[in-house]
């Protein structure tokens, strides 16, 4: 099959990279020159495992293209993957996905599925759709069908691969028919339904999954102040099959391109439909103030930060991406700055992007070790495989007082115990020993 992909993002360039690696020849456009230009090169503009392998071999194979030429006319099917980011309101900004639809449109020489990857509020595949043919001559018929992407950033080529479900929400058969055809070589089971359900399946993951989070959120904090352990308490729970044992994991919350977009477009979603969606609200509320605990920890530990030398570990909104968009390091590295801390940060991947994140004052370090060299404290953002595995006596050496706060949860306790840190983690027993103590009244 001959397929464009409009949007080269996290979504769109897995999407076209995954269709061409089971067979079919796909056009990847995108309106980022700079962008397309490295990846017709065989670079990935994004952080993201296996990917780069599987483009260069898939161009090198010529089932694999990118261009910016907007002329669609030639594809059998044609999937939308741009962007729905937030708007200061909290519904999602239409703009991308409305000039796609009117590129389509202009081009468009014949009869053509059109496909959305996008995250859209429900009723929008109807609306691309009557964008399209009021822009199209009268004979062309256009077939609308709603395909929702449920892969993770970090394991994004895993989950097209290995994912739990593909659906497709159509409103007829020659739409279905084509769909399963192009997504057989997968060999996922596939869910079929009309295009509002298909739109809905989308926002209740997301919002289900944020849910959970901020749940064992709200139980960690329990924990906390009656001396139980987060961790004994998810898995326990996790044991029973009707509750599973993923994303219980507590932590500084969820961030992220898509959680904190879709749960607040969600909201609004139900509030247009006259539903005020009180659950999700909180949801949305502990996460916000999850994301703060750190600083508050940091603050019960030294008091006034001013003039306090502070490591953040990993930057990112999660580990195996570079991608720092709503990542909670943005928020905790500004209130340290407000509160006059002096901030260096480290991250194995992101700095690149981070540093038009984060505000200026921020420093970077290449390692773990220059990061903490000198600290008052440390405080883990992000659980990458490299700051779960470091020697916990770098902390106890390098630091300036061995105080670590844990927003990932990254140690066991059993561990920490075995060295003279001030160790704070969330949901869990705070360690301090009467070593730790002792060394740092010396100092
Ligand atoms: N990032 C993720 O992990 C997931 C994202 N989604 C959804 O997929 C959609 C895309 O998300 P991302 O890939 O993260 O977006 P992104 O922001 O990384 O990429 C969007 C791309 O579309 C391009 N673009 C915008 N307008 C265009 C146009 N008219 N023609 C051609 N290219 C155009 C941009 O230049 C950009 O490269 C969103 O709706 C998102 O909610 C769904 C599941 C996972
Ligand atoms: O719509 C999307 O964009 C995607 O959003 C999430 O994927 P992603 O945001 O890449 O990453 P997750 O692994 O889901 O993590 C999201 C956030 O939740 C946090 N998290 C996750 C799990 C957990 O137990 N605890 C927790 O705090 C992570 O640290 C991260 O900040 C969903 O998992 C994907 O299915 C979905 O396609």
């Amino acid at each position: 099959m001959r397929i464009t992909v409009i949007g080269t993002g996290y979504v769109g360039l897995v999407t076209g990279v995954s269709l061409a690696e089971i067979g079919h020849h796909v056009t990847c456009v995108d309106v980022d020159e700079a962008k397309v230009a490295m990846m017709a090169n065989g670079i990935s503009p994004i952080y993201e495992p296996e990917l780069e392998q599987l483009m260069e071999k898939n161009i090198q194979s010529g089932h694999l293209s990118f261009t910016t030429e907007l002329h669609f006319s030639s594809a059998d099917v044609i999937y939308i993957a741009v962007g729905t980011p937030q708007l200061p309101d909290g519904t999602s900004d239409l703009q991308y996905i409305e000039q796609a639809a009117l590129d389509i449109a202009r081009s468009l020489t014949k009869d053509a599925i059109v496909v959305t990857k996008s995250t859209v509020p429900v009723g929008t595949n109807h609306w691309i759709k009557t964008l399209i043919e009021e822009a199209t001559p009268k004979e062309i018929k256009i077939t609308i069908v709603s395909n929702p992407e449920f892969l993770r950033e970090g394991s994004a080529v895993y989950d097209t691969f290995n994912g739990d479900r593909i659906v497709i929400g159509t409103e007829n058969n020659q739409g279905r028919e084509i769909l399963d055809d192009i997504n057989a070589s997968f060999g996922l089971p596939i869910y079929h339904t009309d295009l509002k359900s298909a739109e809905m399946i989308k926002y209740a993951s997301n919002a289900f999954l944020a849910t959970k989070i901020s749940f064992i959120n709200e139980i960690s904090a329990i924990c906390e102040k009656v001396g139980a352990n987060v961790e004994d308490v998810a898995f326990g729970m996790g044991k029973d099959n009707r509750i599973g044992d993923k994303f219980l994991n507590a932590g500084i919350g969820y961030g992220g391109s898509c959680f904190p977009k879709d749960t607040n477009a969600l909201v609004q979603i139900a509030g247009n439909n006259e539903h005020d969606f009180k659950l999700l609200k909180s949801v949305i509320k502990v996460n916000n103030s999850q994301r703060m605990k750190l600083v508050e920890r940091a603050i019960e530990a030294v008091g006034d930060l001013s003039g306090k030398r502070i490591s953040l570990l990993g930057l990112s909104f999660k580990p195996n991406t570079d991608d720092m968009r709503e990542a909670a390091s943005i928020p905790i590295a500004q209130e340290l700055v407000n509160q006059g801390a002096h901030v260096v940060g480290f991250d194995p991947i992101a700095i690149p992007n981070a540093r038009s994140f984060l505000p200026e004052e921020v420093q970077f370090k290449e390692t773990i070790e220059e990061t903490i060299r000198g600290a008052d404290v440390a405080l883990i953002i992000t659980e990458w495989d490299v700051i779960k595995s470091i020697d916990l006596t770098a902390y106890t050496t390098l630091m300036t007082s061995p105080i670590v706060i844990d927003g990932r949860n990254c140690y066991s306790l059993d561990e920490v115990r075995r060295h003279p840190i001030h160790y704070i983690s969330i949901g869990r027993p705070e360690i301090q020993n009467r070593f730790v103590a002792n060394s740092l009244n010396t100092r």
